[in-house]
């Protein structure tokens, strides 16, 4: 397991999620991010010359493995844990890790087992059932960052998933450089502040 993967799965696991009407955020840019209700994938792709997804892990997990609080939210079963780090320019942006129930991945969905390197979220809304719900949001230090991460399920054709995104420091979540505090150095260094390319709608 990479030292990275170590550091941002166990901030993960000890997150403490919030529902998002408890969570004042004074940033509209950040709030935007964080709520974002569509493809966070795409919405990135329109960041950066070339998004990417790196798999660092993809292992079959055991419902008595599930915390709580995420047989809570999927029900008492077998899952796919999917680890990835979301790439803009080469640049690591997200840490995700998914839990995908063993009776979602059946059918047309069986499919999503084998995404490899594919983004999850061009997957799951190229599909028009495609929904999120349950979305909570938790603020996270990470070595000298405070950072944010959300936690969210997914639907498609009815059967559901559990994504958590924790958005590195780089990440244009955090555009307006106030958005993010640094305890020792005091700052960070300037980012795009607009899309790369924006679509008609955007
Ligand atoms: C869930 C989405 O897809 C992203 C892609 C992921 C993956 O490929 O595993 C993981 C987390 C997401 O941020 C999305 O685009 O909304």
């Amino acid at each position: 397991m990479s030292k990275f993967k170590q550091i941002y799965q166990s901030a993960l696991d000890n997150a403490d999620w919030q529902l998002t009407e408890n969570i004042h955020l004074n940033q509209p840019q950040l709030q935007s991010w964080l709520q974002e209700n569509g493809s966070l994938s795409r919405r990135f792709a329109r960041y950066c010359h070339q998004f990417s997804v790196l798999l660092l892990a993809q292992e079959p997990i055991k419902a008595s493995s599930l915390q709580p609080d995420e047989k809570a939210m999927l029900g008492p079963v077998d899952c796919l844990e999917r680890i990835v780090l979301l790439h803009g320019d080469g640049v690591p942006w997200v840490f995700g890790r998914t839990l995908i129930p063993v009776p979602t991945m059946t059918g047309e969905e069986q499919d999503i087992a084998r995404l490899g390197e594919s983004p999850l979220g061009y997957r799951v809304f190229t599909d028009q059932s495609a929904r999120r719900d349950a979305l909570q949001l938790a603020r996270l230090t990470v070595n000298d960052d405070v950072l944010w991460a959300r936690r969210s399920r997914l639907w498609v054709k009815e059967k559901p998933m559990l994504v958590a995104e924790l958005f590195l420091a780089p990440a244009p979540v955090y555009q307006d450089n106030s958005a993010i505090q640094r305890h020792i150095t005091g700052g960070i260094g300037q980012r795009e502040s607009r899309p790369l390319r924006t679509k008609v709608g955007e």
